[in-house]
C-alpha cells in the first residue's frame, strides 16, 4: 500500500518534470530561432532581451544535465502552501523557467520566492504545509521525500479536498547517507535554514562564515557565489568572482558544484595559482613555510626589488668631443636612489636614459661639446650601441620570476634579509631557493609559499609601461625633441630591443582586481597570502569561511592582523553554522574528544547522523608489522563502504605507504594512481577510490572511510600538528580506523 502511494506520487511528479523539460526544449528552440532572426535583421530589440535570457537558461540547463545526469535533476523541490496564500504547488529548480504565457513554471532556487523553501520550519512554517524534495536520476524522478511543517493546516487542506500525503523519510538524511565520490555535490535541495541565511546575505562588505568541521562552510560559500551571480549578474560577471581554496586537489573536489548550479563564470584557484600564469603545487617543508609566510617577508621582497641587478655593468665610460665622461659606482648609486625615490622600478624605465644622459651632460666642460648642445649630445649617445647596451644592462625591464631567482645566492639573501630574518631563517630560505632555475623560474621548483612572494615582487617592481598604439613604429618619435618623454619611451624601447630576450608578463597588476573574493579554509592563510588575496579584493565584496581550530598556521595574531589589513575597514557580517553534516555522530564524538583533550579550543558542532559504528583504534605491539595492519584496515574499509577511502599518513611515510598500496593486488582497480605515482612526491590527483594523503592534503576533503596511520607522528610533525590531526579525524563520513 505504502509502495503504491509512493509510486503514485512519483508518477505525478514525473508528469510535472516532463512538462518542464518539454518547456525547456521549446525555450531552447525559440531562443535559437529568435537569435537567428534577430541576427539576420541586424538588430536585437526587445526580443533580443528575451532571446538572451532564454538562451542563457537553455545553456545553463544543458550544463546541469551533462554534469548531473546521474545525480539530482533540474527540478528538485515542491512547496504546498496554505490555500489562502496559494492553492497551487510551487516548484523550485536549479534555474527558473516560464511557460508559454510567461507565467512562472519553475522558480530559481535563488529567487526571493524560493527563500521560503529553505526557511520554513515546523516552528515557523511560513504558510508551508508540506515541503517535498524530488530525487532524480537525470530526467527521471526516482523518489520523493516529504516533510510535514504544519499538521493543522494539513487537516484543513484535506477537508477542502486537497490530497497531500507525506511519504519518504526526509531528504536531508537520505542525502547525508549517500556514498561519497571524489567530488563535492551541490546541496541545493537540502540547504538548511541557518545555511540559507549565510547564502542570501547582502553582498556588501565581508560575509564571514564560521563553524566546526563538516558544517557546510565550503558548500554554503559556493552556493553563495551562485546566489551573488544571480542577484547582480552584470556586476559579478564583468568584475569576476575569485574562489580561493587550499590545494589543487581541493579545487578539483569542489569544481563541479558551481557548474551544476548553472554557473561557470567563476575563477577557481588554489593558493598556488592565485597569480596569473603561475601554478605551484608543492609545499615547502613546515619550517621553511613558516618563514616564507611571515609578514616580515614583505620587507625582504621590497628590499630585493630595489637591489642592483646581480652581474649588471657597474660603470660606463665614453669620450665625447674633448671630455671623458664617467658614470662610476658612486654616481650610478646616486642615480639609482633618485630614480627609486620617484616610484616603482619598472615605471622608471622611460626615465632611465635621460637620468644617465643628464649625469653625463653635466660632465661636458669642453667648448666644442657645449657648443653642440644637449640635443646633439642626446642624439649621438642614443645611437651608440654600447650606451644602449649599458643602459639596458644597468636598468632592464624586470619581471618577478627573474628577480626571485636572484635569491638563489645565499649572500644576496643575507644582504636583503639582514636584521629582518635570523641567520638560521636566512639559511633555511636560501637553501630552499637554491633549486630555482633561472632558465625556467616558474617551473616545478616553485613552491606554493613562493607564490605570494612573487606577487609581492610584482607589486614592488611595477608593470613595465606599455607604449600607446599610436606611438608604435613612429619614426618621428626618435627624431623629435630628444628630451621629451615620448622620445625617451622610444629610447628605452630601443634598449629593450637590444637586450636579452624579454617578454612582458601576460597580465598586469592593474588587472588583478575582482568584484567578489571568496576565501575557503581562511584559517590557514599566512600573512603573505592575505596580502596577495587582499590586492585582488580592494574594491570587492568578500566571503570568508574558516574554522580557527583547524588552522595550520602557527602565528594566529600575525595572520589576524594581515587579514584585517586585507579587508581594510570593510563592514563585517558574521554567520555561524552549528550542525556537522559530514561525520557520523560516533566519529565526530571521537574527534571532538581529541580536540578537547589537546586543548584546541574548538567550536564543536552537533553531528546528527548515527550509524552505530564506533571508530576503531588498532594499537600495534612494538615491532609489529605496520604494512599488514594498514592493509587489513584498508581492505576492511574498502569492502564495507561503497565510496572513497583515504589513507592518511605522516609526510615522511607518504611514498612508502603509497608503494604499499600500489603493490596490493586486491586494490589494483581502486587505486591505479598509486602505481602511476610510486616514484613521485606528488599526491595522485585522479579519480581513484582509494588514495594516500598527508594530513595537510586532506583539508576540506571527505571520504567514506579513513585509515589514519601513526596519528602520533602526524601530531609531532609540525608546530600545529594537533590541529592537523583534528582535521584528519573529521574527514570520514562512515568509518574511521586509527593505527598507532
Ligand atoms: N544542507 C546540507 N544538505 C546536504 N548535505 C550537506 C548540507 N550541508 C552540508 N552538507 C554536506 O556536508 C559535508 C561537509 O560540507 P563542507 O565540506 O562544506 O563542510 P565544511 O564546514 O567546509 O567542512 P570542513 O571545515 O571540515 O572542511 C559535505 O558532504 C556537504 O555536502
Amino acid at each position: 500500500m505504502a509502495d503504491e502511494l509512493v509510486e503514485r506520487e512519483v508518477a505525478a511528479e514525473q508528469a510535472f518534470v516532463d512538462r518542464v523539460y518539454r518547456q525547456l526544449g521549446e525555450a531552447g528552440k525559440a531562443a535559437q530561432q529568435l537569435a537567428k532572426e534577430g541576427h539576420s535583421r541586424g538588430r536585437m530589440g526587445h526580443e533580443g532581451g528575451l532571446v538572451e535570457r532564454d538562451a542563457m537558461v537553455f545553456q545553463a540547463a544543458k550544463r546541469i544535465a551533462q554534469l548531473d545526469a546521474a545525480q539530482e535533476g533540474l527540478v528538485f523541490g515542491r512547496l504546498d502552501l496554505d490555500a489562502t496564500v496559494d492553492a497551487e504547488p510551487r516548484y523550485v529548480g536549479r534555474i527558473g523557467l516560464r511557460d508559454d504565457n510567461r507565467d512562472s513554471l519553475l522558480i530559481d532556487w535563488r529567487a526571493p520566492a524560493a527563500a521560503v523553501f529553505y526557511q520554513a520550519t515546523a516552528a515557523e512554517p511560513h504558510s508551508v504545509i508540506r515541503r517535498r524534495v524530488l530525487r532524480s536520476a537525470g530526467q527521471r524522478v526516482v523518489g520523493v521525500e516529504d516533510e510535514l511543517l504544519d499538521a493543522e493546516a494539513l487537516s484543513a487542506a484535506e477537508e477542502q479536498g486537497r490530497d497531500l500525503p507525506i511519504v519518504g523519510e526526509g531528504a536531508l538524511m537520505a542525502q547525508l547517507s549517500r556514498a561519497r565520490d571524489r567530488s563535492m555535490h551541490s546541496i541545493v535541495a537540502t540547504i538548511q535554514a541557518e545555511q540559507d541565511k549565510a547564502i542570501r546575505a547582502p553582498s556588501k562588505g565581508v560575509v564571514s562564515i564560521s563553524g566546526g568541521p563538516g558544517t557546510g562552510k565550503t558548500v554554503v560559500a559556493l552556493h553563495r557565489a551562485a546566489y551573488l551571480l544571480y542577484t547582480d549578474r552584470q556586476r559579478y560577471e564583468r568584475g569576476g568572482v575569485l574562489v580561493v581554496g587550499p590545494s589543487g586537489v581541493f579545487m578539483r573536489y569542489i569544481e563541479r558544484v558551481l557548474p551544476s548550479l548553472g554557473e561557470t563564470a567563476v575563477a577557481l584557484r588554489s593558493l598556488g595559482e592565485v597569480v596569473d600564469d603561475v601554478r605551484a603545487t608543492r609545499h615547502d617543508e613546515p619550517a621553511v613555510a613558516d618563514v616564507k609566510g611571515s609578514e616580515r617577508m614583505a620587507e625582504v621582497m621590497r628590499r630585493t626589488a630595489r637591489q642592483q641587478v646581480p652581474g649588471s655593468p657597474r660603470e660606463y665610460r665614453v669620450f665625447w668631443r674633448d671630455d671623458r665622461l664617467v658614470l662610476d659606482r658612486g654616481r650610478l648609486g646616486q642615480i639609482r636612489r633618485q630614480l627609486m625615490s620617484q616610484g616603482l622600478r619598472n615605471k622608471q624605465l622611460p626615465r632611465v636614459s635621460n637620468a644617465l644622459l643628464d649625469a653625463m651632460w653635466r660632465q661636458v666642460r669642453g667648448e666644442r661639446g657645449r657648443e653642440q648642445g644637449r640635443e646633439k649630445f642626446n642624439d649621438e649617445m642614443l645611437s651608440r650601441q654600447d650606451f644602449l647596451d649599458f643602459a639596458h644592462g644597468w636598468w632592464p625591464p624586470l619581471d618577478a620570476p627573474t628577480v626571485l631567482c636572484w635569491l638563489r645566492d645565499p649572500e644576496f639573501v643575507s644582504r636583503v634579509a639582514d636584521g629582518v630574518l635570523s641567520p638560521e631563517e636566512q639559511r633555511l630560505v636560501a637553501k630552499s631557493w637554491s633549486h630555482l632555475d633561472p632558465e625556467r623560474p616558474i617551473g616545478p621548483q616553485i613552491s606554493i609559499e613562493d607564490v605570494p612572494l612573487l606577487d609581492e615582487l610584482r607589486y614592488a617592481l611595477g608593470d613595465v609601461p606599455q607604449k600607446a598604439d599610436d606611438e608604435r613604429d613612429d619614426p618621428l618619435a626618435v627624431i623629435e625633441g630628444a628630451v621629451n618623454v615620448q622620445e625617451l619611451i622610444t629610447a628605452s624601447d630601443r634598449e629593450f630591443a637590444t637586450g636579452p630576450a624579454w617578454r612582458a608578463p601576460v597580465s598586469s597588476i592593474e588587472d588583478d582586481g575582482y568584484a567578489h573574493v571568496l576565501i575557503d579554509e581562511a584559517q590557514d592563510l599566512t600573512p603573505m597570502q592575505w596580502r596577495m588575496v587582499g590586492r585582488r579584493g580592494r574594491t570587492a565584496s568578500w566571503t570568508i569561511v574558516g574554522d580557527p581550530a583547524q588552522s595550520s598556521w602557527p602565528a594566529p595574531a600575525e595572520a589576524a592582523a594581515a587579514r584585517a589589513a586585507a579587508l581594510e575597514r570593510k563592514q563585517l557580517h558574521e554567520f555561524h553554522l552549528s550542525t556537522n553534516y559530514r561525520n557520523s555522530a560516533e566519529i565526530y564524538a571521537h574527534a571532538a574528544a581529541y580536540a578537547e583533550r589537546v586543548g584546541l579550543g574548538a567550536d564543536l558542532p552537533d553531528a546528527v547522523r548515527r550509524t552505530g559504528e564506533e571508530p576503531k583504534e588498532v594499537v600495534l605491539p612494538a615491532g609489529g608489522d605496520l604494512e599488514s595492519a594498514t592493509r587489513e584496515a584498508v581492505l576492511e574499509l574498502a569492502g564495507r563502504v561503497s565510496g572513497t577511502v583515504g589513507i592518511v599518513v605522516p609526510v615522511a611515510r607518504r611514498s612508502e605507504v603509497n608503494a604499499w598500496l600500489a603493490s596490493w593486488p586486491e586494490l589494483a582497480d581502486d587505486a591505479p594512481g598509486a602505481r602511476a605515482s610510486v616514484d613521485s612526491s606528488v599526491t595522485p590527483s585522479g579519480e581513484d577510490r582509494v588514495v594516500v594523503l598527508t594530513g595537510l592534503d586532506t583539508k576540506g576533503l571527505e571520504f567514506d572511510g579513513i585509515v589514519v596511520v601513526r596519528p602520533q607522528e602526524i601530531e609531532d610533525e609540525s608546530a600545529t600538528g594537533r590541529a592537523t590531526l583534528y582535521v584528519v579525524l573529521t574527514r570520514a563520513t562512515q568509518l574511521l580506523t586509527t593505527i598507532s
